[in-house]
């Protein structure tokens, strides 16, 4: 029966419409509500593409004032629509399968969703001057957090001597997840991981800073321009920051790719609070600790620190983890006091609120 009203929707199915979503809408279908999902968004514009093509929606204001922005729907997310001649009012979002977040960039400990009902996060360092092993954890961690698989892509293979140097240290990091070496500029190489790694009716994102290859890649892979890219700076190898808005397109091969502008900052913001920091070779080890609730720092007893001393464990892993677990800590931490922060504000506009009501009588 599901399957039945899926098929019906073909085009959406394109796009990644699954029973998940059918599932919800279903419940929908009473109001003369349609489905979509949000393919790009300019400030009040939301590019659709609904079972008829695609079409430009606002958000209702009914949306807007019943929700903090962070919930607004994002790029990659399954609407409810409703019609107006050619254009259409977003009344609702459909339950998302995840959401990709980042700490917003700046000192406040706030989080930002970036793309929501993601299968797969390409994330892309360039072997020149951006190859940096830190960031690269950030970014498996804060998108393993969210429930996201990773692929590393090293791009520009072709500027350095011996670029399988780079894939084994990514390697050995341990988070076993496929690591490409590429060049962007080689169709060959491109074609090979492509079909190895993007699936038809899944939807990848691309991640990196700006100037790694992102929209090189992607516009290979369209087989056209998306946008112009920038111009390669001969001082750092670094292109100029192109890419202004995430963009989901479908590639010929039947996959969804969201395009990013290259991004600064990617801060953990410690998805699920209570699990800490996921690594598969501190994870394996956690278990042999002699306390239960070990922090790997300076307990008798902890077989992560012994690892170290005996070399089974490389100490850059420990040093990164450590890291990892400080950044993520202090976004919890700050988060919190600006919880209860919020809070004793709302107590303190309420008590007066009271008394200027009380007075009056
Ligand atoms: N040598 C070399 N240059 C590349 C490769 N891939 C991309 N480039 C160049 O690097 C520059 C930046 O590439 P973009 O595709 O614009 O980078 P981006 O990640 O999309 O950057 P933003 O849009 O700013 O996020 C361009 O001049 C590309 O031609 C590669 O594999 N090898
Ligand atoms: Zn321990």
């Amino acid at each position: 029966m599901q399957d039945n009203i899926c098929y019906t929707m073909p085009t959406l199915q394109l796009y990644g419409w699954n029973e998940h979503f059918m599932h919800h809408f279903e419940t929908n279908i009473s109001q003369h509500l349609e489905p979509a999902r949000v393919l790009s968004i300019q400030g009040f514009k939301h590019l659709l593409i609904t079972e008829t093509g695609a079409l430009e929606g606002q958000l209702s204001g009914a949306l807007i004032n019943s929700r903090e922005p962070e919930a607004y729907p994002k790029t990659g997310d399954w609407v409810l629509v409703k019609r107006y001649e050619e254009e259409c009012i977003i009344i609702d979002t459909l339950p998302r399968i995840n959401e990709l977040s980042r700490k917003a960039p700046g000192t406040q400990s706030t989080r930002q969703v970036l793309a929501a009902n993601i299968d797969t996060a390409l994330i892309v360092q360039g072997l020149d001057h951006n190859y940096n092993l830190m960031r690269l954890q950030r970014y498996l961690q804060q998108v393993i957090q969210c429930n996201i698989q990773p692929v590393v892509i090293l791009n520009k293979s072709d500027l350095v001597p011996d670029p399988e140097t780079y894939r084994q240290a990514v390697m050995e990091l341990g988070y076993n997840c496929p690591v490409v070496l590429t060049s962007a500029l080689d169709q060959a190489q491109q074609a090979a991981w492509t079909s190895q790694y993007l699936l038809p009716r899944h939807t990848y994102i691309l991640l990196g800073s700006s100037g790694v290859g992102k929209s090189t890649m992607l516009n290979s892979l369209l087989g056209y321009k998306l946008q112009e890219e920038g111009a390669t700076s001969t001082a750092n190898n670094k292109g100029k920051h192109t890419t202004t808005a995430r963009h989901l397109v479908l590639l010929p091969n039947g996959s969804m790719i969201i395009d990013t502008p290259g991004m600064r900052e990617f801060g953990l913001t410690g998805e699920n609070e209570s699990a800490g920091i996921y690594h598969p070779l501190i994870d394996e080890l956690a278990p042999k600790c002699r306390f239960a609730d070990c922090t790997h720092q300076h307990e008798p007893g902890c077989a992560i620190v012994a690892a170290v001393q005996n070399g089974t464990l490389p100490e850059t892993v420990y040093r990164s983890y450590l890291k990892l677990l400080r950044e993520q800590d202090h976004f919890l931490t700050s988060k919190a006091d600006k919880r209860r922060n919020e809070k004793h504000f709302t107590k303190m506009a309420r008590q007066i609120f009271k008394h200027r009501k009380d007075s009056k009588y």
